[in-house]
């Protein structure tokens, strides 16, 4: 089949056309306003504690040339089980058209997740995006913060839990 290169309907809702593995659901926005479509799982895995397992959710995607899709987690699962995303958020490249799939990580140290299929996993944004023309200069410009950086205006006060600090 020859790709077709899909024209945003508007800036503020572009058209994204969807293939769907047979049984799975189009990602969907829960409640007007909201800016993540929830995506399902097409398997079931069950997440023994800390471990992390790559799983589909039976939806491709043709994301229009100037949009990316981000893979994010949802907040109840991470709150609730302590089910994140190791890589969130996921990068959906406008030209990638293979299944999405959701890089699922069990944060909690205990209790094992159970995902069914069809359960909602995780939400996928879709936005716009810039592609810079990066162009090699012998010196930047001058700027207030400068070189200034990694906590320089100051935080809060912690432990050295990492023990990387000097
Ligand atoms: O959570 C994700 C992240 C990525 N992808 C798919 C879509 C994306 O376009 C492609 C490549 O992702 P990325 O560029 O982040 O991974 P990479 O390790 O750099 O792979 P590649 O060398 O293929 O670019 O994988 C997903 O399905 N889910
Ligand atoms: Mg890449």
């Amino acid at each position: 089949m020859v790709e077709q290169r899909v024209a945003p309907e508007s800036a503020a809702h572009p058209r994204v056309e969807v293939a769907l593995a047979p049984g799975a659901s189009l990602p969907a926005y829960a409640h007007p306003g909201d800016a993540g479509a929830d995506l399902a799982s097409a398997e079931d895995v069950v997440l023994e504690p800390g471990r992390r397992a790559l799983v589909g959710t039976g939806v491709s995607v043709a994301i229009p040339d100037g949009y990316v899709g981000l893979v994010h987690p949802r907040s109840g699962l991470a709150h609730r089980a302590g089910l994140s995303i190791v890589n969130a958020p996921g990068t959906v490249d406008a030209g990638y058209r293979g299944e999405i799939k959701v890089n699922l990580i069990n944060l909690d140290p205990d209790t094992p997740i159970e995902i069914h299929r069809g359960d909602r996993i995780a939400q996928l944004l879709i936005q716009p995006v810039s592609r810079a023309a990066f162009v090699a200069v012998e010196s930047l410009d001058a700027s207030a913060r400068g070189a200034a950086g990694f906590g320089s205006t100051g935080g809060f006060s912690h432990g050295s839990a990492s023990g990387q600090e000097g």
